[in-house]
């Protein structure tokens, strides 16, 4: 019943902004079946010319037959239909005026003349005594009489009828599934199939640019494409100087770090166009049409170099050939990728162009791409480390007010993993906050809950009863005095027993500094603050709740990985027995199914896990009876305030935070 949890990894970086389907405005999607409805009337018109029958009375069709303007005529009933020699309209103006009614009645004017029609189409009523000596009349003027209907007659006439319509059904459908596969429909949309819908964006106009200053905390990838911006101002200066033109470059890294925003600014830099397109977009159902798209994205860019062309989820074509391929689309995708292939070879180097290419699994590509002449630049844009991360939200607070009380840095230190995008995310939460709240300007606090918010999801209204609660904040509270006692633990900044999410309650511990490499005697600290909920509720209750099934999880994880993956077992020893973790620029991990370990290994890796799981939990268990004043004194203060502070806590528990460990951590890129 009391479940909580203590996020002890940094969070998984968010992802997924703005889903495909959102990609098509509703206003252009009107404007395009509108347009389609208008090509579907010209078309019938332009089948059907003088659809539209006019209706003539008796008197007025016997003298058109006496003038020799009837054709064909069809009879049903009382009614005769057929086609004059020449269009005849009726009423005539002559009979308007008469009449004296206005050139165009409206509706009201019913018992007036209908308006006036031009056809060669026409129908007609026979009046009520029948005229005997209709046939002769019309057989001596050489009226054709016809059994069948003279416009519906024939299969021929009906497949024409409906051709258009099933056109356009057809079309309709093409075009849903389309949206649906997230292609989208921008730019060349119905009338360009194989144009390519590149978006282009100018890095002209002042109010979309782009810079190096938009950018931060990549700084390394930064500087490697401070080269191509160069060559772009000036390719000629480049080339004659005898430095080789570069053609493609790759930029590499996580979703949300950047790539994006810093192929745009290379343009924004260089003064040049920009255009952009997402791989995805390349493959459709039709063969061929990536291919066309391609041809087209390049002789566009050609047209304005020089330029920039961003081809985006570069992987979604320039997968490995020859691999298994998910339904149809193979060749398709191979088409294309040669295309794109052909276009950079073809190029000279004195056209100014500069192809950018973005993903996040660069293994899986087609070593094709990866050639000389190609993709042989190759950018890795890491996930910003802390100082990054402040830089990042230094860029994006740029526009927001801020309260004096907001500290930036230690929002970046409480972000361990996150990109840029999350970061820019985390701002953008934060204000909206700050605007429910009516508040002038983003507080700290703002920021805190926001980050709260995007990591373990929003508030749960639940209705607890005291003694839940009690146990709820006793749980709690022993995760953050386990953070405060122990050497080496993370700083506690945040104890919460507000239920969000999966969690009933929060423990909040943000590293000091980015950890690239743990010490062991760290591990050790985070499996005892793991287990300090189970724990305290030992202690204080004697009794034992579902509530640390997180924490358990957690905890032998990293106790697991302790033992087969980082050699701190000293019966195991260091021995590889469990396959490194799989990291977005390695390759996948898994040993395949087969474990490379016998049975007796399998039963040692379980008994050090116990070991290693055991010791901790006396430990943490040790460590509350010792500091129980500090603990009911932090539960007493959660009862109260629900959530605390790092100062709150501190205060509640009169503890000082926790000594660091000597020589740690050891800040290496270990990647
Ligand atoms: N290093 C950064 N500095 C400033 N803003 C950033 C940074 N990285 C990302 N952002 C923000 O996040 C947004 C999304 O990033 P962007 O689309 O460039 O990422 P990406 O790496 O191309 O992601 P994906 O792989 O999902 O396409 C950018 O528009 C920018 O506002
Ligand atoms: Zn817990």
């Amino acid at each position: 019943m009391n479940g909580s949890q203590t996020p002890a990894r940094p969070p998984p970086p968010l992802s997924g902004r703005g889903s495909p389907l959102s990609r098509m405005p509703p206003r252009k999607s009107l404007a395009l079946f509108a347009f389609i409805f208008l090509i579907n009337y010209l078309l019938m018109r332009f089948l059907f010319p003088g659809e539209q029958p006019v209706t003539v009375p008796y008197t007025e069709f016997r003298q058109q037959v006496a003038a020799g303007n009837v054709i064909a005529l069809y009879s049903r009933g009382t009614t005769i239909e057929g086609r004059f020699r020449n269009a005849v309209t009726w009423p005539t103006p002559e009979e308007v005026k008469q009449a004296g009614q206005p050139p165009r009645p409206t509706p009201l004017d019913r018992r007036l003349l209908p308006p006036p029609k031009t056809s060669s189409h026409f129908n007609t009523e026979l009046p009520a005594f029948f005229d005997r000596d209709l046939e002769d009349f019309l057989i001596n003027n050489k009226v054709e009489i016809s059994a069948v209907p003279i416009q519906q007659g024939g299969l021929w006439t009906t497949l024409l009828y409906f051709g258009p319509a099933l056109l356009i059904i057809g079309f309709y459908v093409w075009m849903y599934r389309r949206a649906a596969q997230g292609g989208g429909m921008g730019g060349g949309g119905v009338f360009g199939i194989g144009r390519s819908k590149a978006k282009r964006y100018d890095a002209t106009d002042p109010s979309l640019r782009v810079t190096f200053n938009d950018v931060a905390g990549i700084d390394e990838a930064e500087a490697e494409l401070v080269e191509i911006v160069d060559f772009l101002k000036a390719p000629d200066k480049y080339t004659r100087l005898g430095g080789t033109a570069p053609k493609g470059v790759l930029l590499i890294g996580a979703p949300g770090t950047g790539k994006t925003l810093l192929a745009k600014a290379v343009a924004g830099e260089a003064g040049v166009p920009f255009f952009s397109m997402s791989a995805a977009e390349f493959v459709e159902m039709i063969v061929g049409v990536g291919a066309a798209r391609v041809r087209d994205l390049f002789k566009q860019a050609r047209e304005s170099a020089p330029a920039i062309i961003f081809i985006d989820e570069i992987d979604a074509i320039g997968r490995a050939r020859g691999g298994v391929m998910v339904g149809g689309g193979h060749s398709e995708q191979e088409q294309t990728l040669q295309q794109i292939l052909t276009e950079m070879d073809g190029f000279t180097g004195r056209e100014g162009i500069i192809v950018l290419a973005a993903t996040n699994t660069p293994d899986v590509l087609d070593r094709a791409l990866l050639r000389p002449g190609r993709f042989d630049r190759r950018v890795v844009v890491n996930l910003p480390d802390k100082a990054g991360r402040e830089a990042i939200l230094k860029v994006h607070v740029r526009k927001t007010p801020l309260a004096a009380d907001v500290r930036l840095e230690e929002l970046a230190q409480a972000t361990p993993g996150f990109s840029g995008a999350d970061l820019k995310n985390l701002v953008n939460e934060a204000a909206l906050l700050a605007a429910r709240r009516s508040e002038a300007a983003v507080t700290h606090k703002d920021f805190l809950d926001a980050l709260e918010k995007i990591v373990l999801g929003p508030e749960r209204p639940l209705l607890l009863t005291l003694q839940d609660r009690e146990r709820i904040a006793y749980h709690e509270g022993g995760h953050a005095i386990l953070g405060l006692v122990v050497p080496g633990a993370d700083p506690v900044h945040r104890v919460s027993i507000v239920p969000r999410g999966q969690a009933l309650g929060v423990t909040y511990q943000r590293p000091q500094t980015d950890r690239y490499n743990y010490p062991e005697a760290y591990l050790r600290a985070r499996i005892i603050g793991m287990l300090g909920g189970r724990a305290a509720e030992e202690v204080v209750y004697g009794t034992k709740t579902t509530g640390a099934e997180n924490d358990i999880e957690q905890a032998t994880q990293l106790a697991r990985n302790m033992v087969t993956r980082w050699g701190m077992s000293e019966a195991v020893g260091m021995v590889q027995l469990a396959p490194r973790e799989n990291h977005f620029l390695g390759a996948p991990g898994g040993f395949g199914g087969e474990k490379p370990f016998s049975e007796q290994t399998a039963a040692l890796i379980d008994a050090e896990v116990q070991r290693i799981i055991h010791g901790c939990h006396e430990e943490a268990k040790r460590l509350l009876r010792e500091h129980r004043r500090a603990l009911d004194g932090l539960v007493s203060a959660l009862l109260n305030k629900e959530t605390l502070s790092e100062e709150e806590i501190l205060q509640a528990t009169g503890l000082p935070p926790a000594p660091q460990l000597e020589g740690a951590p050891i800040r290496e890129k270990t990647v």
